[in-house]
């Protein structure tokens, strides 16, 4: 017994007896309708699978016309039913109008019981496709929607990182190639998420593939995909994620970590927007917003021969650099706070704040691994913290506070207030013990302090 719901709506009661009886031997559900007019009033139309319409209802009246209106009724309640017209007068025209109109196929009265029967058959199997389609667009977009959520905000006031935002929201309205700059852990993935979430591809995919950690041998399958049997590990035709990001946006990162061999494979298909998988001879095309990152020099890399020039100028049509933390000014509170908030919800400890010493000692720091380093010593911190206030010992930072990152010689200013952290930091932000130990009174060391942010 075939678990499918059929419905038949024909004004002669011995043909809608005779199919009744007929199609119980196959179908748990077949209901009938000997009059069209209760088509509109029909209760759940939708979870109909399938409906066998009369062409001609009224005596007498045989051009189709109330056959096709009822299938266009139907249609409106239920587009993805499949609908069987039937009719006495076979005239191929008029089939063929019903099929345009989206009658999924047609029965000649007096019917022929094994050829009714496999009509009704087919359009089972069309209308169980057509759901599962419309099951998988559902899915489809439902998996869009999460993986372009909101997750992450890009944090920060600084004139430095709104510059790159403005830049950011210039170029997301356009198609063209960007590559994105910047130290580890500025934040170049978050800034090619905003690209494409302002972008026009929005409610497409974001592809995001880190060029460093892919092995050379499976290089291009990763990227191009690759047919059945075209390796030994090749069990199934496989996309690639040039063709998976089709239509939507295709983040390279770690691009200065390519061969020179991966460079070239890759270049031929940036420039035709066109893959061919491993073991195929034909070519795809590929409609992708292309955005590439990287913290390498390339043009260094270029001059040094470990990097194609003509892939450089296809990639960097335009070019965003992303400034490290320490010169985006403001930021590091700005961002600390975020975080404090983020991991305190996280951890279940409300309330915590970062003392002032402690908010120096950030603020002082040069953040070599950025952003991400400001994230990680932030969730550290939260996680240890005994109390509500997190001090400057809360926070283990790698890197002396106040030692520039080109090592430099200190200026005396910069060394006094290099003394002055590390004593506030040994006395666990404790001013008065600190002025002891650096021997100046507890004023001179607020004024010292104070000076240093003016
Ligand atoms: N402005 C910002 N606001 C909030 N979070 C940020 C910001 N910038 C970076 N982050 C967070 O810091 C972490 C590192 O960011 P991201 O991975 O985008 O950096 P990246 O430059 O691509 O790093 P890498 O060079 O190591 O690949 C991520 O968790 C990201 O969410």
């Amino acid at each position: 017994m075939t678990d499918a719901k059929i419905l038949v709506v024909d004004d002669n009661k011995s043909v809608l007896s005779a199919l009744e009886i007929l199609l119980q031997f196959e179908y748990k559900s077949v209901q009938t309708l000997f009059n069209p007019n209760q088509i509109s009033s029909f209760p759940n139309m939708e979870e109909m699978d399938i409906v066998l319409l009369d062409m001609n209802f009224s005596a007498g009246v045989n051009t189709g016309n109330e056959g096709l209106f009822w299938l266009n009724e139907i249609k409106k309640k239920s587009p993805n039913t499949s609908v069987i017209m039937m009719t006495a007068y076979g005239a191929v025209d008029l089939a063929v109008k019903a099929l345009k109109q989206g009658a999924s196929d047609f029965v000649l009265k007096p019917w022929n019981n094994e050829r009714l029967m496999t009509t009704v058959r087919s359009a089972y199997e069309l209308r169980k496709s057509k759901q599962e389609i419309h099951n998988l667009k559902k899915k489809e977009s439902n998996l869009k929607q999460v993986i372009n959520e909101d997750k992450n905000f890009i944090i920060g006031q600084s004139k430095a990182l709104s510059s790159v935002l403005n830049l950011v929201a210039k170029v997301a309205k356009t198609d063209v190639n960007v590559l994105i700059t910047g130290e580890n852990g500025t934040g170049k993935e978050l800034i090619a998420r905003e690209l494409h979430r302002l972008s026009a591809r929005k409610n497409e995919v974001f592809i995001g593939v880190d060029m460093g950690s892919i092995a050379e041998n499976l290089f291009e399958s990763e990227l191009f995909g690759h047919v059945k049997g075209s390796f030994t590990d090749a069990k199934e035709d496989r996309a690639g994620k040039f063709e998976a990001a089709h239509q939507g946006t295709l983040f390279l990162d770690e691009i200065g970590n390519l061969s020179l061999q991966m460079q070239a494979k890759l270049l031929s298909s940036i420039q035709n927007r066109a893959v061919v998988r491993v073991g195929s001879n034909t070519s795809s095309q590929v409609d992708i917003r292309l955005v590439c990152a990287t913290n390498c020099n390339l043009e260094q890399m270029v001059a040094d021969g470990l990097f194609r020039e003509d892939l450089l100028y296809r990639i960097n049509t335009i070019h965003i650099e992303v400034p490290p933390l320490r010169e985006r000014e403001g930021d590091v509170l700005v961002l600390a706070d975020f975080f404090l908030k983020k991991f305190a919800h996280k951890y279940d400890k409300p309330g915590l704040r970062i003392n002032n010493v402690a908010q120096e000692k950030l603020m002082e720091y040069q953040w070599p691994g950025n952003v991400r380093e400001l994230q990680h010593t932030m969730e550290r911190a939260v996680i240890l913290s005994d109390g509500n206030v997190l001090k400057p010992t809360d926070f283990l930072l790698h890197a002396k506070p106040m030692q520039s990152l080109d090592h430099q010689p200190l200026t005396l200013n910069e060394m006094e207030k290099q003394m002055i952290l590390r004593a506030l930091d040994q006395h666990d932000g404790n001013y008065s013990a600190a002025a002891e130990q650096l021997g100046i009174s507890r004023q001179t060391l607020y004024n010292k302090l104070k000076k240093k942010h003016e």
